[in-house]
């Protein structure tokens, strides 16, 4: 036989749905590398293939807590959701839950670690005799158990750190427990499309294990915008919004993914009513990350800077159909959009309404009132739900004078855009009378 990983061997008789020999194959290497908890993983789904069903729960735990000594709350989540599958009252996996949310920090960005690829000394040398691979039966199974049931020695990490887990971290703690419950976890093949770019979603999926790329369609081709690892989260803003998503996510490993749908969390909600709240924050935190990363508005300043200037936003959800300056009224700020689509519409005076455009992330309604001080130009609507940052007119005039590039770039966008306006507005070409007679055939 081939030399190859215990690891791939376990899978490819897993796959053959061979199950008790994969036992013996994950747990001898788990005997060889304790810290190998995706190969105890693993075991413990064999065990409950196997119909051992106290035994699978019992590993799945120790799985979970040698994980969580790593900080790998993921993955640690992942083994206690998929025991309490079996056992959904197990207080064992709960306690691991309740401590493992303990040790997360609150209200911090950035992503969960991922365990780091195993190393290679799993590999398989073809010796069945001297180790558990050689066993069937009750033997094995005993002998198994001892082995996948003793934790994982190593890897301790300082107590005093409290590692990122976002989202999650931020719900009260029996919520969280009630979500891990509710939420989805799935295996994703390379090359399936997670989500698709221009589909509105109900769910938001968070990347445990794997790679994934980002592509976004651009004049017919996918243009890849990045990937995403273990850690990642994305979807929220289309769950939250009902807008259609920017991009397309697609895998490029073998990829797991925890999958939190709309009806987890209004089922979360309904024992928890703080929960929306928490995601809308978090969602509200992430634009808003994102936009002053991206946009002209705050690309010249330091990033400490940053965050202090939109401070001085505030959040303001859109419903599809809200108007947020009227045409000829007073504009009572500058709406910077953060998700979804606005719509700028302006009355032509030859009759009906002439739109000029839709803004989506990043751009901005309202700058050319107040910098002229004068009515607003045109009507802006939201096209759908639509998550917006909001200056009230006297903290603008305070931004501007502290900003003055602030000012310079929305003057040159007003310039361009008024310009568009008297090009929209503009009356048909009269036709020279001389023209006419050429077209009637001089006759
Ligand atoms: N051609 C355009 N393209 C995009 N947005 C525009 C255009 N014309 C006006 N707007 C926006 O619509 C807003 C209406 O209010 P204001 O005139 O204050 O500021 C205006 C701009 O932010």
């Amino acid at each position: 036989m081939n030399e190859s990983s215990l690891r791939e061997l376990g899978l490819d008789l897993l796959e053959d749905r061979q199950f008790e020999r994969a036992l013996a194959v994950f747990a001898e290497a788990v005997r060889r590398l304790p810290a190998d908890h995706r190969s105890r993983m693993l075991a413990a789904r064999c065990l409950s293939e196997l119909g051992e069903r106290e035994r699978a729960v019992t590993v799945y735990h120790a799985c979970a807590e040698g994980l969580l000594r790593r900080d790998y709350l993921l993955s640690a989540m992942a083994a206690c959701k998929l025991g309490l599958e079996m056992a959904p009252q197990e207080r064992r996996l709960k306690d691991t839950l309740v401590r493992l949310h303990a040790r997360a920090a609150r209200n911090v960005t950035g992503r969960a670690s991922v365990p780091p690829p195993l190393p290679p000394e799993t590999l398989y040398d073809g010796k069945v005799d001297t180790d558990l691979m050689g066993l069937s039966g009750e033997e094995l199974s005993d002998r198994a158990i001892e082995v996948l049931a003793a934790p994982d020695p190593g890897g301790t990490a300082n107590p005093n750190d409290r590692p990122p887990l976002p989202l999650f971290a931020d719900l009260e703690r029996d919520a969280f427990i009630d979500l891990v419950g509710r939420m989805g976890y799935r295996s994703i093949k390379p090359e399936e499309v997670v989500s698709r770019e221009g589909e509105a979603t109900d769910r938001l999926h968070v990347i445990v294990a794997g790679k994934a790329e980002v592509t976004r369609q651009s004049e017919g081709e996918d243009r890849t915008l990045g990937f995403l690892g273990g850690g990642s989260i994305f979807g929220e803003l289309s769950l939250l919004t009902g807008a259609a998503t920017t991009a397309t996510v697609t895998a490029v490993s073998d990829i797991e993914v925890f999958e939190i749908r709309r009806e987890h969390l209004n089922a979360v909600a309904k024992s928890f009513p703080a929960m929306p709240q928490v995601l809308a924050t978090f969602a509200q935190k992430r634009m808003e990350r994102n936009l002053t990363a991206t946009s002209p508005l705050f690309q010249p300043m330091p990033e400490s800077e940053r965050a202090a200037l939109l401070q001085r936003f505030t959040f303001r959800a859109l419903q599809p159909g809200e108007k947020v300056l009227v045409e000829g009224e007073h504009s009572p700020g500058l709406f910077l959009v953060l998700a979804g689509e606005l719509v700028v519409q302006k009355e032509d005076p030859a009759g009906g309404t002439v739109r000029l455009g839709v803004l989506r992330e990043g751009e901005v309604a309202g700058e050319i009132s107040l910098l002229t001080g004068l009515r607003a130009t045109a009507t802006v609507v939201s096209a759908r739900k639509t998550a917006t940052s909001f200056l009230e007119r006297a903290a603008f005039h305070e931004l501007v004078k502290t900003y003055p590039h602030i000012k310079k770039y929305l003057e040159q966008l007003s310039d361009r855009r008024l310009k568009q306006i008297g090009e929209a507005l503009r009356p048909a070409e009269i036709i020279d009378a001389d023209e006419l007679l050429t077209e009637s055939g001089g006759s």
